[in-house]
């Protein structure tokens, strides 16, 4: 189980000469229980990437505690917690140049992967494994393509904990309905507790919990059924002009 015990984040304000301190995460709590699979969503801006960065261990937050199993993490390093079992897949996957994408599963599969094991997780988040795994993982991917490469190593990973950064972002719908398919699987298959942040209703509709992060503050949290019709009503409103002013 992880736990967020009042997580807060602040970064210096420029616009101040830096005097004064912007709060991106104000006093955010939650749990993530085992086996469960939960949806953060909200506005553009408002402090999940950076949620997702600080259980990661990206981030260090400003104040609060993360505990793993009751365990104190907060301090630990991205290493060590990756040890621990939390994977995390970036908003903008990172690019390793001289390592193949055969490599790269190896590598996150921690053990001997055959070449067709290593293709079955190709295979799996849409792309034709014979293409891509002598590729090496530099900038001639696509956008999607390292994206989807870099969910097949999550899968490979096998982890307690699993974040995911907008994993459509990028994926044509073709293989964003496949992804759904990767998701589902895994919530059925994996023993762990998958997280994943989305703006995609068909992916808030397959989570056990979603939780409404904005302007920095956890809004809302439930099930789809508590949390999903007020969010598409409000879906449509005017987005705030006075956001910054309201963060401090
Ligand atoms: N290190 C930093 N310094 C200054 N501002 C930051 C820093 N990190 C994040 N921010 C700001 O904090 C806010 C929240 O960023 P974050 O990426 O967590 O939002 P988000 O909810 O994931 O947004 P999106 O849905 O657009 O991906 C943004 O306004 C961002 O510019």
């Amino acid at each position: 189980m992880l736990e967020l015990k009042n997580i807060s984040f602040q970064v210096p304000d420029e616009k101040t000469r830096n005097t004064k301190e912007i709060g991106i995460l104000k006093d955010v709590s939650l749990t993530l229980e085992d086996n469960q699979f939960v949806v953060i969503t909200g506005p553009n801006g408002g402090g999940k990437s950076t949620l997702a960065k600080i259980i990661a261990g990206i981030e260090k937050p400003t104040s609060g505690q993360i505990l793993f199993d009751g365990q104190d993490i907060t301090d630990m390093s991205i290493t060590d917690r990756a040890k621990l079992g939390i994977s995390y897949a970036f908003q903008q996957p990172v690019r390793f140049k001289g390592v193949t994408v055969f490599d790269l599963l190896r590598l996150a599969a921690g053990k001997e992967i055959s070449v067709a094991g290593a293709c079955e997780y190709l295979s799996k988040v849409g792309l034709c494994a014979k293409d891509y795994i002598r590729r090496e993982v530099n900038g001639s991917l696509s956008g999607g393509e390292i994206k989807r490469i870099e969910i097949a190593t999550i899968l490979a990973r096998k982890t307690r904990v699993s974040v995911f950064d907008e994993p459509e972002a990028g994926i044509d719908l073709w293989s964003f309905q496949n992804l759904i398919q990767v998701f589902e699987e895994m919530h059925e298959q994996l023993h762990g507790s998958i997280l994943i942040i989305s703006h995609q209703e068909r992916i808030l509709n397959i989570a056990d919990r979603i939780i409404l992060i904005a302007d920095g503050k956890l809004v809302k949290k439930g099930t789809k059924e508590e949390v999903l019709p007020e969010l598409l009503g409000t879906a449509n409103a005017a987005p705030s002009c006075d956001k910054a002013a309201n963060r401090k």
